[in-house]
């Protein structure tokens, strides 16, 4: 696992007993899932546009920022649920050499 995403995990895991006077991570899990769902929406929702606007002007820089709060905000709704990065690089890992098309029509059999 990349040493960004481990550092991020384990910050994560010790904001969720943070002041959330001081911490933003904490200040989520304090307002509960429904408010972190938002976020995740919400940053899914920027990336989309960011992503729509690149395909117009070829620039990304706005794609790289949202993706990157939509990961965070996803990654904060997986450490409340006790997971983290590792679990989706596991998942993604098992999914080596696998087709998508494969896979799909393996599931209609
Ligand atoms: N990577 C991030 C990160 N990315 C984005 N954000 C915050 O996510 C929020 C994004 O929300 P928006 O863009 O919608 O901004 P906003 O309008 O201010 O948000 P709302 O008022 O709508 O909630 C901003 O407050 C950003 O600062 C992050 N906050 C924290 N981290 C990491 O999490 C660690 C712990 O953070 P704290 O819990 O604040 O200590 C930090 O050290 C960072 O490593």
């Amino acid at each position: 696992m990349s040493d960004v995403l481990e550092n991020l995990a384990r910050v994560l895991e010790a904001r969720k007993e943070a002041d959330p006077e001081t911490s933003y991570v904490a200040s989520l899990h304090a307002k509960g899932l429904n408010k972190i769902l938002e976020k995740v929406g919400e940053e899914c929702t920027e990336t989309l546009l960011a992503a729509k606007d690149a395909e117009h002007t070829g620039e990304t820089r706005d794609v790289v920022y949202e993706t990157a709060d939509l990961w965070f905000h996803s990654l904060v709704m997986l450490s409340g649920f006790g997971l983290g990065p590792k679990d989706i690089l596991d998942e993604l890992a098992s999914r080596f050499d696998l087709s998508g098309l494969e896979e799909k029509a393996s599931r209609n059999k």
